[in-house]
């Protein structure tokens, strides 16, 4: 497998323009299908993750075109997909089972879905709980609440679901199967996660609503659907792709990079509080809003980072850049706790020992906690053979890493960046 060697290095400058959300990629995808109609998606992310939904809904018999300039699905309306051939593959994805375990609970056929070996012992059980209760003929084939996942026609009902975790990809699964329920569905989660489900709905003509609780809860309610309807969809950069290059511009001395075209959607947009809360010298330019989901060019400067807490209702906020936060914590002045932050033991790694053992491997000061780590900032990084562990998110934080430290450092199974990011690399050569 692939490894790379990363050099040390300052000064980075220029543009980078951030590739298509990842989120919002998949969605698009997933309700341009099941839509009447065809949907035009520009700056689609072309990762691993988003073709393995592109194939999924192509082996149930949705027509998508892909060009270099646009995707184009052609929807066949709710009732449209047709029974697959074969296994559904969703690869290492997360967000492609989960969600698809909500659309598939309500056809009329069986399908199966089945990952790789990181996606296969990623839990299931928050969507078949659920579905479960909702109607739906979910069983984890192997007894062990992971994919693969065998879904058998049922009738569906609307149920009002409060869920344990703030997870988008447990309340996506469930708005989506009450698109097809035989009344009104709610789910309530602990703290508002990513919303790009709910704004996309609504664009595409489904009758649904959403409001943040005075407890700080956040309750979704759908209405069954009788049709969805084909739309435009521009996707914004990802953010948490933008994160990786924001810590480059902040910790490398003498930096100063236009960080282009990124989501800040707010239930996203936590990464750029920490920043902002740790000291750091970055400038929203150009904002401007599309779909519902607003979006800026981001100014980032070289900065004398400090410590912070993080924790609450921010996490689901900025779950997926905790790796590159630990790093920008480890390069800070004082301690940052980063409590509240579980579900990053279930991602593709649990990553809450995946950076801790990355961070220790370069010096850092890191304390692994049941639901986080405290890291004592202020000891210099020292170039290390990083482990990623196929974790894409891995991978690229520590190439980051890789950036201020002392010596030379080496990805191991660098290649995983394909998943999220497939032009990370050539991206930061080119800022060097
Ligand atoms: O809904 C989504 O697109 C995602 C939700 C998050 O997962 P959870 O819902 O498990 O928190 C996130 O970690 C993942 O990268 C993408
Ligand atoms: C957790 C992630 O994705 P998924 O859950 O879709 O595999 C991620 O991209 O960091």
């Amino acid at each position: 497998m692939s490894d790379r060697i990363i050099c040390p290095c300052k000064g980075l400058h220029g543009e980078i323009m951030i590739p298509g959300d990842k989120s919002i990629s998949h969605r698009s995808i997933m309700l341009g299908a099941l839509a009447l109609g065809t949907t035009e998606i520009t700056n689609f992310l072309e990762g691993a993750d988003c073709l393995s939904t592109i194939g999924c809904f192509q082996s149930m018999g949705i027509q998508i075109d892909r060009t270099p300039e646009k995707i184009i699905v052609h929807g066949k309306g709710m009732h449209g997909l047709s029974a697959p051939k074969d296994i559904l593959n969703v690869g290492n994805s997360g967000t492609t089972t989960r969600l698809m375990s909500g659309i598939l609970s309500a056809q009329d056929f069986t399908s199966v879905m089945s990952g790789d070996a990181s996606l296969n012992s990623r839990p299931m059980g928050r969507v078949i709980t659920p579905l479960t209760q909702m109607g739906a003929h979910i069983t984890s084939v192997n007894g062990d609440l992971c994919a693969p996942l065998k879904i058998e026609p049922g009738m569906l009902h609307g149920i009002d679901y409060t869920s344990p975790v703030a997870s988008a990809q447990v309340k996506s699964a469930i708005l989506l199967a009450g698109l097809y329920a035989d009344g009104e569905t709610s789910v309530t989660e602990p703290a508002l996660s990513r919303n790009h489900t709910e704004l996309m709905l609504k664009s595409f003509g489904a009758d649904i609503t959403s409001t943040v609780n005075p407890d700080g809860t956040a309750t979704a309610h759908v209405k069954p659907c009788q049709e969805l309807y084909g739309q435009s969809i521009c996707v914004p950069g990802d953010i948490s792709s933008a994160a990786y290059f924001i810590a480059a511009g902040l910790l490398t001395l003498d930096s100063e990079l236009l960080v282009k075209n990124v989501g800040i959607n707010k239930t996203r947009a936590g990464f750029l509080e920490v920043c902002r809360n740790m000291g750091a010298d970055i400038t929203l330019v150009n904002e401007s809003l599309e779909g519902g989901e607003p979006r800026a060019d981001i100014l980032v400067r070289t900065s004398k980072l400090h410590g912070t807490t993080i924790e609450g209702a921010l996490i689901p906020t900025l779950i997926d850049e905790i790796p590159m936060i630990a790093v920008m914590a480890a390069c800070a002045e004082g301690t940052t706790i980063i409590k509240d932050a579980a579900e990053l033991k279930v991602k593709e790694t649990n990553r809450i020992d995946t950076t801790t053992e990355a961070l220790r491997s370069m010096g850092a000061d890191i304390t692994p906690t049941d639901d986080g780590m405290i890291i004592q900032g202020g000891h210099a990084l020292h170039g290390a053979k990083i482990n990623s562990y196929l974790d894409h998110r891995i991978a690229m934080a520590f190439a980051i890493a890789a950036l201020s430290a002392d010596g030379d450092t080496i990805i191991h199974d660098s290649q995983c960046v394909d998943v999220s990011y497939p032009e990370f690399f050539e991206i930061l050569d080119g800022c060097r």
